[in-house]
């Protein structure tokens, strides 16, 4: 028997992701332990209630209200609570106190990251955030150091599992938005408050994360010029239909270059685009989620799957979470819809995507 020396986990927050995260933790604690060479042990989880109401996987004896003190003793924190404070605090004080930090909050990350980045230099500790843009989609390590030699030029990204979920509902079961979006906040997409997703404000946040990454610079949240689905309705989403287009919300981020100055800039915007149905981003339905990257030299890559909420394994031939068929379409910018919004991806960037 190895014996593995061992690293304490503090989690706060046992919400629709860290009530998962729990689970994985003790159910997989022996290959963890193989795979990470420590044992992962989970000291506890912090919440606001010790009796509200959750899943019986997560063990009652566990919780404390005491975040404090639990973070003072960990090696690791796991932030998934969400919101700006005491999330941000918290993570000030494990950084701190020379734990690494794992969160997924990317309000957090938009607003305050470079103070949390700053500090866990300063005090050379980890902060990872694979999972604050596009869910369970490894796209923050393959930004920021696969493709650290390449230049990216554009990103195209559905990066909210909520907005894409209601749209495909609207698209598809010809669903309201009021049904749709009360069907996602009971499976665990949406925000606490769902505004933040409908209104755009979630995905701009991840676009703000993209853009900083993918362009090494820092692009604050408010540079990002954002638009929300609140004003789409069952028949802009029928239109678009017929006309041979699906509505999806995009955050697309790209280096401009001022011809007049040579000087090269970022944009970065979130709006509904009329996007062809015969283009890869057209496939990702339900609340999954995709990052169409162009590189100098990688070309096109799309990193697919699912944006939010728990994972479910798919049932076989389940049109709502195939992937995309890579590799064979092509994006048609024409739009005859009355919000004239289109995808902007040129035929050539994408005609050679792949799956990464
Ligand atoms: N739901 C999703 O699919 C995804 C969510 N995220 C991010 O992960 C984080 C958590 O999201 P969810 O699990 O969906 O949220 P949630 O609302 O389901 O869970 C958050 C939990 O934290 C608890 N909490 C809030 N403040 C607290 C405090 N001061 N002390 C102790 N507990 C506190 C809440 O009571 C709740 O149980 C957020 O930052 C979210 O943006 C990231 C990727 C996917
Ligand atoms: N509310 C978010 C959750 C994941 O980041 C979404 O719908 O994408």
């Amino acid at each position: 028997m190895i014996e593995y020396r061992t690293l304490s986990i503090a989690l706060l927050g046992a919400g629709s992701v860290g009530g998962q995260v729990a689970s994985l933790l003790l159910q997989h604690g022996d290959e963890l332990a193989a795979r990470a060479g420590a044992r992962l042990t989970l000291a506890g989880i912090a919440v606001r209630d010790l009796d509200a109401p959750r899943p019986e996987r997560i063990p009652r004896e566990l919780l404390t209200t005491d975040a404090r003190e639990l973070i003072l003793g960990a090696d690791i924190v796991i932030e998934l609570m969400g919101g700006i404070e005491p999330a941000r605090e918290y993570i000030l004080l494990a950084l701190g106190s020379g734990a690494d930090v794992i969160t997924g909050n990317k309000a957090l990350l938009a607003n305050h990251g470079q103070e949390l980045f700053d500090l866990a230099e300063q005090v050379g500790a980890q902060l990872y955030y694979e999972a604050a843009v596009g869910g369970a989609i490894p796209i923050i390590r393959p930004l920021r150091d696969s493709l650290a030699g390449d230049r990216v030029e554009r990103i195209l990204g559905i990066v909210n599992g909520t907005t894409n979920f209601v749209l495909d509902r609207m698209d598809s079961a010809g669903e309201d938005f009021a049904t749709a979006l009360a069907a996602a906040r009971r499976l665990g997409y949406a925000e606490a408050d769902p505004s933040g997703d409908i209104e755009g404000y979630d995905a701009a946040q991840k676009a703000a994360i993209l853009a900083s990454l993918a362009f090494h610079t820092r692009v604050p949240v408010e540079a990002v010029y954002r638009e929300g689905i609140a004003g789409i309705t069952l028949d802009d989403v029928e239109s678009a239909r017929k006309a041979g287009y699906v509505v999806k919300l995009l955050a697309i981020c790209e280096r401009l270059l001022d011809p007049a100055t040579g000087m090269e800039g970022v944009s970065a915007r979130v709006y509904p685009a009329l996007v062809s149905r015969e283009h890869p981003l057209a496939a990702v339905r339900g609340a999954n989620n995709a990052v169409f990257v162009e590189a100098e030299a990688a070309g096109n890559l799309m990193f697919y799957g699912a944006g939010a909420g728990e994972w479910r394994r798919p049932r076989p031939c389940s049109a709502t979470s195939s992937p995309p068929p890579a590799g064979t379409s092509q994006a048609d910018p024409a739009s005859p819809s009355r919000r004239r919004r289109t995808c902007p991806c040129s035929t050539s960037a994408a005609s050679r995507p792949s799956t990464a």
